[in-house]
């Protein structure tokens, strides 16, 4: 852990007036290599560190929709396939928001087969992100309700920007929505399962 930590300053993922900045080398070496699907999830991985860093790409506020959550789950099996690679660093590619959570418009107005399809996609993010074998590290750079707040907490350590400005939590029961019994109980609960 302190490696990995050690490792994400480094990479210059130090907290400064509320922002994480990401600062990488731009000139790639054999030891380093970047994928993406559809840029939604953009992934740099370092070789030489055995640290992957994964940034959500998905403007204006990084909503998990079902594509970004099927890049996610696509990119994680990438990582965990990858014998080299250690750990992940979990952060947003925006200045702002860590992610805004599900996207309600997922929910609304789509037929049964799509909520379906949604909802799988939501539990396989869980069980890439919680039954991940990699040392997980979420460097929460802004906003993170509702879904944003359990995918940090999914992770094996949190980093937050140090900003007034940004709220985490689990918002959605304003909205009418609970997180599954599942998740909350592995989550927030864990000792149920010790
Ligand atoms: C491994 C983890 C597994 C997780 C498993 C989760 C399963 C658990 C199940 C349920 C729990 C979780 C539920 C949720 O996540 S519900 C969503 C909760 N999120 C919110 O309530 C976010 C609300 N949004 C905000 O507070 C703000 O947008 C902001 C602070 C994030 C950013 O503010 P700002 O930069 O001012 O942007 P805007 O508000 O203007 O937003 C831009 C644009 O985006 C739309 N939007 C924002 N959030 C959502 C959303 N969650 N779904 C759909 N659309 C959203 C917003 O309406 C704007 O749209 P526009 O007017 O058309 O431009």
């Amino acid at each position: 852990m302190a490696a990995l930590l050690k490792q994400s300053a480094r990479l210059g993922l130090s907290g400064r007036h509320g922002q994480v900045f990401c600062r990488l080398p731009w000139a790639l070496s054999f030891q380093r290599y970047m994928f993406n699907a559809n840029k939604k999830i953009l992934v740099e991985m370092d070789k030489s560190t055995g640290v992957a860093l994964m940034k959500m790409a998905n403007p204006p506020v990084n909503l998990l929709n079902l594509e970004t959550l099927t890049e996610f789950a696509i990119s994680m099996e990438k990582l965990e396939l990858d014998k080299d690679c250690k750990g992940l660093i979990l952060t947003s590619s925006l200045s702002k928001v860590f992610t805004a959570g599900l996207d309600i418009m997922e929910m609304c107005g789509k037929s049964p087969e799509h909520v379906t399809e949604f909802w799988r996609a939501v539990q396989e993010m869980w069980l890439k992100l919680y039954g991940s074998n990699l040392v997980t590290i979420a460097a929460i750079n802004g906003f993170s309700p509702g879904a944003g707040c359990l995918m940090a907490l999914a992770c094996d350590y949190r980093i937050m920007a140090d900003n007034v400005k940004y709220s985490i939590g689990l918002n959605e029961t304003q909205l009418g929505i609970v997180a599954p019994f599942w998740l909350v109980t592995r989550e927030l609960r864990p000792s149920l399962f010790s």
